[in-house]
């Protein structure tokens, strides 16, 4: 520690630096502006060529406009003073000064990696690690490592006593913050681990697995932006509601390519919020879906012709039901997609009426004369449509509504009790909606069904402009192109480049064939922790569409070790749960303490409404970030009810399974032991729920 003097003197160094920094980027910004201007300036001159150029001009500086101004608050972060005396600075983005002097080193350039990586066993000539604080262009505050003291210079100053620890304490906002100023090494090798293959991130609560993945993200784009921005990175979560806990993290850090989904939004048109009890989800995600939704892709239309009956020159021509289907099966031979071969069905059609005219021996013209004749008749066009309808799977999703159908697709796949619960499960499909493990069933099915053969869209190349000129380009133009590209993604876009799984855990057996489609060729950042999965299925055949999903690309792996998240207190209370069912359980080791214990509660069922708006009302005062209100499922509603009267925006209540990969700053928890009740995921489920808070945690239990 230093004393008042000295930490005030460090705060001036600083404070000149970043002055300079601003200033430079004041610059930056202004010669932006002017570019933009002076490029609109040059479409009054009309050439072609001032005209190509003009647009160039005004995209870029418009984009590096954009640049300047995302990552404006906390530009610089940290300092390195090196062995050999050279200071840098490291921030949100590169900036150079006129005469080309590094003022600010990028966090994810090779020269920064130090910051994160340096330790007292491993200075990596770091003598100094410094971390800086700043509001609005002010510095607040600075924290202090010395890595090497056998190698720092006379009278060098080290302040403070922790930039992590000051970090963690900071009230938790309604989104997820960026801790680019304070990854741990742990992390930052798995943040810089190759883009190729699959990297995956496993630790327990709390220990950045999901700051991690987004930051990987960002050094992905930078190390390799016309790959990774012009492919696209699709960041897929467990619900919409982590997905807008996460959404602001990548444009904080300057990136606004990657593409965020939930799970239940992955399929084009189609939004599932609602989850399904978990014995129903392990049916619904199970791999043998594939097979019952397999016999009901080839089905034929419920309420569709049972018949076809035509009059022919005087003669009845008939094909009947066992003729159709067996027609229509000729059709789908070999996993043919319904809705690509409706013309091989139709062929088929005509073919049968051919031979049975044939046969019945009327006078018959020339084979196409017939098939013509025939197809111009507007009830036979009708017949047809409505016998090889081109379908959408939600419209064969629907037939599993019907226990008739759905107990023949299922008979000898499912068992006649997984068979009643999936029938009683969509008997309220029309009135409810879709869940979200019926997302990866659309998708599944409209991988069966195909689509409908349509002309080829040539993909737009960003380089090529009007007329065929090809634009001349510079590393960072391609780069900016990329960003543009992105936005003109179409709807079901597939070929990401890079993919990021997060709370992989939960994601089911059909869930990952329905994210392997999105990355073919993409590389992968898998992140999660199996012992918070609330999956009920067999694990075997989760492994196993895991591994089909990430192919045989090479592995990275990578573990993290320190809870970041809940105070030792409140993870001292979820270690000892889920240590009921794992007792050997490598867990992470929590950094912070409160000096507070979790409360908590056993109360009359009568009293549960007071005791938890009561619980809810306390902490909103008692800290000065989130409040979160977990419930058993079925219970959220009722819950929500009671706490609108408190109407804080600081208040979210979320059921335990949306309040996986979340975080509150105090968390009441409602009915825990209800939670843990449940056969399949109880106690798994609750460790979730009990490792959410950052400094209370309040947990009330109904007795009868
Ligand atoms: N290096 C760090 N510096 C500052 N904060 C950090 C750091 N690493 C993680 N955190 C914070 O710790 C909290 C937990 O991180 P995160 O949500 O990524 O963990 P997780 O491993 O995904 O957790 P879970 O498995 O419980 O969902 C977040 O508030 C995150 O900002």
């Amino acid at each position: 520690m230093t004393d008042q003097t000295g930490l005030e003197q460090e705060i001036a160094v600083e404070q000149r630096h970043l002055d300079r920094v601003y200033a430079r980027l004041a610059e930056l910004r202004r010669s932006a502006v002017r570019a933009e201007r002076d490029g609109y300036r040059m479409a009054r001159v009309g050439t072609f060529g001032a005209l190509v150029e003009r647009d160039a001009m005004v995209f870029h500086a418009a984009q590096r406009r954009h640049a300047l101004d995302a990552e404006y608050e906390g530009l610089v972060f940290g300092r390195l003073d090196l062995r050999d005396r050279q200071v840098l600075h490291v921030g949100r983005l590169g900036i150079r000064d006129e005469d080309a002097t590094t003022l600010v080193v990028d966090w994810r350039a090779p020269a920064a990696a130090a910051f994160y990586q340096a330790t007292p066993a491993q200075p990596l000539d770091v003598v100094r690690r410094r971390t800086i604080q700043s509001r609005a262009e002010r510095v607040t505050r600075i924290e202090d490592d010395l890595l090497d003291p056998t190698a720092a210079p006379e009278g060098m100053t080290v302040v403070g006593d922790g930039a992590l620890l000051a970090t963690l304490s900071k009230a938790t906002g309604r989104g997820m913050r960026d801790i680019v100023a304070t990854i741990q090494r742990e992390q930052d090798e798995a943040i810089r681990s190759p883009g190729s293959g699959v990297t995956i991130v496993a630790g327990g609560p709390g220990t950045g697995k999901t700051a991690v993945a987004l930051h990987r993200a960002a050094f992905l784009l930078y190390s390799d932006r016309s790959r990774y921005a012009g492919g696209g990175i699709l960041v897929v979560g467990p619900s919409g509601v982590f997905v807008e806990y996460i959404a602001s993290v990548l444009p904080s850090l300057g990136e606004d390519t990657a593409t965020l989904h939930s799970l239940g939004t992955l399929f084009p048109g189609m939004t599932a919020t609602r989850p399904d009890p978990p014995e129903v989800a392990a049916v619904k995600g199970s791999l043998r879906m594939r097979r019952v939704l397999e016999r009901a892709a080839r089905d034929a239309v419920p309420g569709g012709p049972g018949e076809l009956r035509l009059l022919y020159r005087g003669t009845l021509l008939r094909l009947d039901r066992a003729e159709l289907d067996r027609i229509r099966d000729r059709a789908l031979h070999r996993g043919a997609r319904r809705n690509e071969v409706r013309r091989a069905g139709f062929d088929g059609v005509f073919a049968a009426l051919w031979a049975q005219a044939r046969e019945v021996g009327i006078r018959l013209p020339e084979q196409r004369t017939f098939e013509g004749e025939i197809a111009e008749r507007a009830e036979f066009r009708e017949f047809l449509k409505a016998w090889w309808p081109r379908l959408h799977p939600r419209h064969v999703l629907g037939w599993l509504a019907r226990p008739d159908r759905l107990r023949r697709y299922a008979s000898g796949i499912l068992s006649n009790a997984e068979i009643r619960l999936l029938s009683a499960a969509y008997r309220s499909l029309d009135t409810d909606g879709l869940t979200i493990a019926d997302i990866a069933l659309l998708d599944e099915l409209d991988a069966l069904l195909g689509k409908p053969a349509k002309p080829a869209r040539a993909r737009r190349d960003p380089f090529q402009l009007a007329g065929g000129v090809r634009e001349l380009t510079t590393a960072s133009d391609r780069q900016r192109a990329a960003r543009a590209a992105a936005r003109e993604r179409p709807e079901d876009y597939r070929d990401y480049a890079h993919v990021v799984v997060d709370e992989a855990q939960d994601v089911s057996p059909m869930q990952w064939r329905m994210v392997g489609r999105r990355g073919h060729l993409a590389s992968w950042t898998v992140v999660g922790d199996p012992a918070q999965t609330a999956w009920t299925g067999d694990p075997e055949e989760l492994t196993r569409a895991r591994d089909q999903a990430l192919g045989r690309r090479k592995r990275h792996d990578f573990t993290l070790t320190t809870n970041y998240r809940n105070s030792a207190e409140i993870f001292a209370v979820a270690a000892a749960e889920i240590r009921r069912l794992y007792p050997d359980l490598p867990l992470p080791t929590a950094v912070r303490s409160t000096g507070v214990d979790p409360v908590e509660l056993v109360v009359p069922a009568t009293e549960l409404e007071t005791a938890t708006v009561q619980a809810a009302a306390g902490l909103l005062a008692e800290v000065e970030g989130t409040v979160g209100v977990i419930t058993p499922v079925p219970r959220r509603d009722e819950v929500a009810g009671w706490l609108a009267a408190l109407a804080a925006p600081r208040l979210q209540v979320v059921t335990s399974l949306e309040a996986k990969g979340m975080e509150y700053d105090g968390v009441v928890l409602v009915a825990p032991s209800e939670i843990r009740a449940d056969p399949g995921a109880g106690v798994r489920t609750l460790y979730v729920a009990l490792s959410r808070a950052t400094q209370r945690l309040t947990t009330i239990d109904p007795t009868d």
